[in-house]
């Protein structure tokens, strides 16, 4: 398997250290019981939260590059999506506003709540505009934190078929969620956290 992402002894305080290949066009689940580290893992490849170790993207070393560059390669999309401005367009280049309207339509989002304030979204309307977010710069690496956490069954199958896309095209894709039948249906790994450990089911 050729890898996209290699972890090598990352750890921190309170998790790890964990070991992970990620192979290119691939998906890699993790499940596990609330509070077991899972977030805490993704934050610490995407360099969000203390940690000690290796992590490797094709030929490169983490360490070789700006924490921003390394992000927008290996993008950490959170459970709990983050905004820094009023309305959902604004967190987008103007030049790109045709792709999110594509992107928003295929996801099921309304085109006008792009000009929505924020305030007034759902939860699951944000997450899917956060994933947009995430998704239109073409990272090599998606680490999604229950990305369908708040969704309906439709809009999952939407999600689902995007990130299928993406990884046909190369993307691999780092998946935490609660659900076993996503797990199934996305997962060509699997991996379940306890008290801080990656263990294979
Ligand atoms: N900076 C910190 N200081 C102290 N404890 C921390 C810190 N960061 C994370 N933790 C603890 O590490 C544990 C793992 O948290 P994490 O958010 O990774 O859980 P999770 O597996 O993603 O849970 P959930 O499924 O509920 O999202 C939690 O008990 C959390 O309180």
């Amino acid at each position: 398997m050729e890898a996209a992402l290699r972890v090598k002894k990352l750890r921190s305080e309170f998790a790890g250290p964990f070991e992970l290949s990620l192979g290119i066009g691939t998906c890699a689940v993790i499940t596990g019981s609330s509070g077991s580290g899972k977030s805490l893992f993704l934050r610490m490849i995407a360099d969000l939260d203390p940690n000690e170790g290796e992590v490797w993207l094709n030929e490169r070393e983490r360490a070789s590059m700006s924490a921003p560059a390394w992000r927008k390669q290996v993008t950490y999309v959170s459970a709990e999506s983050g905004w820094w401005t009023d309305r959902v367009i604004e967190h987008f280049a103007v030049n790109r506003r045709s792709e999110v309207e594509g992107l928003a339509a295929r996801l099921g989002l309304r085109v006008d709540l792009l000009d929505a304030p924020i305030a007034q979204l759902s939860t699951g309307e944000k997450q899917r505009f956060s994933l947009i977010r995430a998704v239109l710069p073409d990272p090599p690496v998606l680490l999604l934190d229950e990305p369908t956490g708040p969704l309906d069954e439709e809009s999952v199958v939407r999600v689902e078929a995007l990130l299928r896309e993406r990884m046909a095209t190369g993307a691999s894709i780092l998946l935490v969620t609660h659900d076993p039948n996503q797990a199934e249906r996305l997962g060509n790994q699997h991996y379940r956290m306890a008290a801080g450990h990656l263990e294979m089911p």
